[in-house]
């Protein structure tokens, strides 16, 4: 997966088509709300193996009923990468099963 950095045109290009999906500090950030604190727990749970898998990794924060994600490509000496928008394709994909919004 190439990790040269995007522009600020890419980013928001990208951010369209993945609503929620935000750009802060240099990361693109997402807050899922869950209707349990276990249904959270359970997805930050397969978030993870999915991080595993692609071997890219988001500070994943869980809340009472929340996950939050914040990530960057640290190999590209932290700056937004395609790889990060295809890690945030994959939580969006798997997501809704979860009954995230
Ligand atoms: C050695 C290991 O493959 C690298 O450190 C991987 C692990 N997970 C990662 N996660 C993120 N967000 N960025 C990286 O550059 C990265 N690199």
């Amino acid at each position: 997966m190439p990790s040269e950095p995007l522009s600020q045109k890419e980013i928001e290009d990208r951010l369209r088509e993945l609503p929620g999906w935000a750009f802060e500090d240099d990361r693109i950030i997402r807050t899922y709300r869950l209707g349990t604190h276990f249904a959270a727990s359970a997805l930050v749970a397969h978030i993870a193996s999915v991080q595993e898998e692609l071997n890219h990794h988001s500070d994943l924060t869980l809340g009472y009923n929340t996950v939050r994600l914040s990530v960057n490509s640290h190999d590209a000496g932290g700056v937004v990468t395609e790889t990060d928008f295809a890690l945030a394709e994959r939580v969006e994909s798997l997501a809704p099963a979860h009954g995230a919004s």
